[in-house]
């Protein structure tokens, strides 16, 4: 039967990425998300949006929603210290398969932290099972519904603490209207849209930086 899109994105990295080099990896998808099949990797350029966050935060640990292929945990990954962690969810079996081997190619495994689930089944459980005290980067990823819900939940388990940040991709497109509402007018968020365009594409969209202010 007919492979998968994260199938071919796969085979893609192991033909033309170096084992063990991560910016390889981010390239090798790159070039084929914009010149052979487009797909919802955040890419280049709000990639590097992504990367300037990730840099000025300079994490301990991460969060990411919506792991995919793995393109953003290897970007984020390669930023952090040996001693940071990154703890990824993905609801999507078939995803989490794919994202494994291309952060195992990356060479990334030891920082990152794969889990298989729903977000607001696990969040509720990343204080007890992870021993995480509270996140200073949340990489918002996964789906559009989900950010405000989830945003709320991570309040609620005393997971945000006074100075983290949440990076929200999509915010235009596909767009959470709710969600930017909420950040953009909450007094418990600073927060600050940086305008770009739709992975591989001219369409319009977004990250939206928010500062939790505790
Ligand atoms: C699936 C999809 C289709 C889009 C679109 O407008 N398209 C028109 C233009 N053509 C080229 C592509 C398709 S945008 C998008 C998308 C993009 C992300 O970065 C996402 N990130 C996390 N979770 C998502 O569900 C997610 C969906
Ligand atoms: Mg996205």
């Amino acid at each position: 039967t007919r492979s998968t899109r994260p199938q071919r994105l796969l085979a893609a990295v192991q033909k033309n990425a170096t084992r063990g080099d991560p910016r390889s990896v981010v390239k090798a998808i790159d070039e084929f998300c914009r010149y052979t099949e487009w797909a919802m990797n955040v890419g280049d350029e709000k990639g590097c949006i992504l990367d300037s966050v990730v840099s000025e935060v300079n994490p301990a640990t991460v969060l990411e929603l919506g792991t995919y292929c793995g393109y953003s945990t290897v970007r984020i990954a390669t930023l952090l210290p040996p001693d940071a962690k990154l703890i990824t969810l993905e609801f999507n079996p078939d995803f989490a398969v794919i994202a494994r081997q291309v952060i195992a190619w990356a060479g990334q495994e030891e920082k990152v932290h794969l889990v298989e689930g729903s977000s607001g089944d696990l969040i509720p459980k990343m204080k007890e099972q992870f021993g995480v005290k509270s996140f200073d980067l949340v990489f918002l990823d996964h789906w559009k519904d989900r950010y405000l819900p989830d945003a709320k939940l991570m309040e609620e388990c005393g997971l945000l603490g006074k100075g983290s940040v949440l990076l929200a991709d999509n915010v235009i497109c596909p767009g959470s209207p709710d969600y930017l509402d909420y950040v953009r007018n909450s007094p418990k968020y600073r927060s600050q849209y940086f305008k770009s365009h739709l992975e591989y594409t001219k369409v319009e969209d977004g990250l939206e930086k928010s500062v939790f202010l505790g």
